[in-house]
């Protein structure tokens, strides 16, 4: 127990008696004692709820969480029931085109128009599914879709405009007021930004994607009913409190990946108040049997005092498209040590080359002068000259939608090795986009046909294994514990063990090989084994998705099989 007193504690009164205290709970620093003896008589009640951690406020941050005792690397600070899970928030091109959403009682995928509730007729995956009369699930707004119009049509484009699964998840929010008061207050209570969004694209898109759609739809309906029936329903669902509430939803959403590959959308009250910094210290995982629980897990060891930080864009784009992706969707403006850092931690992801004056080249490279500003110039590290921010911006906007085309639709090898040699021109050859096209071409090497492992000369063979280095030293550099890009890692190991396999095989086909050909073979078979169990470790924390669970799969029938090698040739 300790005196010293918290940045904020909830009461001032003995946890037990009720009678002004002075003590508190050293390690979570949230409940108070008059006494030792009522700290004693309290534990088995408190122990369930003493977190390592509290919630503390910060003028620039809002509310954080910060650690309150050490934690040490993979424990679970703490797990928490969701306030809110619904469909996928944004659904991008293609989703927005395929008549396909999660059914509206499990999350599975289902087809528009094949199978649908017999209430409301919205898209189920059978007609008995078991969430349907469920309150957290599909009970929760069956009543209200019930009142609306249906689908103009039975063909896809009319069931594609009529069943937006993305607007269902803002009506489910707006439904907790009436089902679960307490979590409506916690989700009321959560940072939306609806003042900085009005006038933006966000706030016109939510206006015309979810906004005037359930309006029209079903709460313009609500409203005739009540009317009618001289009856309130729902307290409140004008536009500004569903514009709130989709300001919630975008300022604090997470990502729920499916194993069925579908991707849902969750709010947690207490994880959606960590921070964010482009390396974090926590990760977390969802249970789906138990209704989306989420565990907050720490990544590496955390020192008592320290923030607990997740990411909350991505790790692989660069310092700009970072900050323009947090200015946009969360409102601020991030001076983590990554984006500080021009050169990202020595990785270079956003470097350019030099191109000299009148192409007389200077090995140099251009980085922001200043990265926290997106009209920076960008300086040479060796000449002087200077390339504008707007210069860079036009540069980098061509060769993002060239990146994008080509990977969106499925490249050869050749196609790859032409674009990367065509941008490394420009680009240090750590640039997020040559690291994106780089970890695309390890994987066809050795895969696509004409390019089998066995069909790759030495040299190919050596190439790909010095482009998996050089992934792997870039992802050391950005994430040294490995917290957020566990599946590129995972992908970088597999595919460097496999040539280090096919080197090895290569020196036992020759009938006469020598005893040195042999040591060498295991030597090769060893590393390669050891690439596999880091995977295999690093993959853990990824069984609860698609991408992670087959990957890791691949993992461990790979470790079988090499076991098997290494035993043969022992
Ligand atoms: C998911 S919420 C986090 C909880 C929020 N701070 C609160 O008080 O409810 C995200 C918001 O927190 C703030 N925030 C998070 N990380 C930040 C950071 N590194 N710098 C500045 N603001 C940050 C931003 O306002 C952001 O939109």
């Amino acid at each position: 127990m300790s005196t010293s007193p918290p940045d904020s504690l909830t009461t001032n009164n003995c946890a037990v008696c009720q009678t002004p205290a002075k003590l508190y709970c050293s390690a979570c620093k949230l409940v108070k004692y008059c006494g030792a003896d009522h700290q004693r008589q309290h534990w088995k009640q408190h122990k369930t709820e003493c977190r390592p951690f509290r919630i503390a406020k910060d003028k620039v941050l809002g509310r954080y969480l910060k650690a309150t005792r050490p934690i040490k690397a993979g424990t679970v600070i703490f797990a928490e029931m969701p306030i809110i899970v619904g469909p996928k928030w944004y659904l991008n091109e293609r989703e927005e085109q395929v008549p396909v959403m999660p059914c509206v009682g499990c999350f599975t995928p289902c087809r528009m128009g094949a199978h649908h509730c017999p209430k409301c007729f919205w898209p189920t995956c059978s007609p008995n599914c078991g969430g349907l009369d469920n309150p957290n699930l599909h009970g929760l707004e069956c009543s209200i879709l019930m009142l609306g119009p249906g689908p103009a049509s039975s063909d896809p484009r009319s069931l594609i405009d009529y069943y937006r699964s993305d607007a269902l998840v803002v009506l489910k929010c707006l439904l907790l007021q009436r089902q679960n008061p307490k979590k409506w207050t916690e989700l009321m209570d959560m940072q939306s930004h609806e003042v900085e969004r009005i006038g933006s694209e966000l706030h016109n898109d939510a206006e015309k994607r979810v906004v005037s759609y359930l309006q029209r739809n079903f709460l313009q309906r609500l409203k005739s009913v009540e009317q009618k029936q001289k009856e309130t329903y729902l307290q409140e669902y004008d536009t500004a409190v569903l514009h709130r509430i989709c300001g919630i939803i975008e300022t604090n959403y997470m990502c729920i990946s499916l194993p069925s590959g579908m991707e849902l959308s969750g709010v947690y009250y207490t994880a959606c108040m960590m921070e964010h910094a482009c390396q974090p210290n926590c990760y977390f995982q969802f249970d789906q049997r138990k209704g989306f629980r989420i565990s907050v897990i720490a990544g590496r060891d955390i020192e008592r005092y320290e923030h607990l930080i997740i990411m909350y864009s991505n790790m692989l784009w660069g310092t700009q498209m970072r900050q323009e992706h947090l200015a946009m969707t969360k409102h601020f403006l991030c001076k983590c040590e990554r984006c500080r850092d021009p050169t990202e931690y020595g990785s270079n992801f956003s470097a350019m080359l030099c191109m000299g004056d009148e192409g007389e080249s200077c090995d140099g490279i251009h980085l922001p002068k200043d990265p926290l500003d997106m009209k920076s110039d960008w300086a040479c590290t060796k000449c002087p000259i200077m390339i504008s921010g707007e210069e860079v911006r036009y540069l980098l906007t061509q060769m993002t939608e060239e990146v994008d085309n080509l990977l969106s639709r499925k490249p050869t090898v050749k196609q790859l090795e032409a674009l990367i040699n065509k941008l490394s021109k420009f680009l240090h050859p750590h640039h997020y986009h040559l690291f994106n096209l780089k970890h695309t071409l390890i994987q066809l090497y050795g895969t696509e046909i004409g390019y089998s492992l066995r069909n790759l000369s030495d040299s190919l063979l050596n190439k790909k294994l010095e482009l998996c280095k050089e992934l792997y030293d870039i992802c050391q550099k950005l994430d040294p514990y490995t917290i957020r890009l566990s599946i590129y890692v995972g992908i970088i190991l597999f595919e460097m063990q496999t040539v280090q396999i096919e080197l090895g095989k290569r020196l036992l086909v020759n009938g006469n090989k020598t005893e040195e050909q042999v040591a060498t073979a295991l030597d090769y078979f060893n590393s390669a084994r050891e690439k596999l169990l880091k995977a295999a470790k690093i993959l853990e924390k990824e069984l609860d998705n698609v991408a992670g669970s087959k990957l890791s799969d691949a993992v461990l029938k790979s470790l079988t099989e090499l076991d098997t090698l290494i035993n043969n040739n022992s």
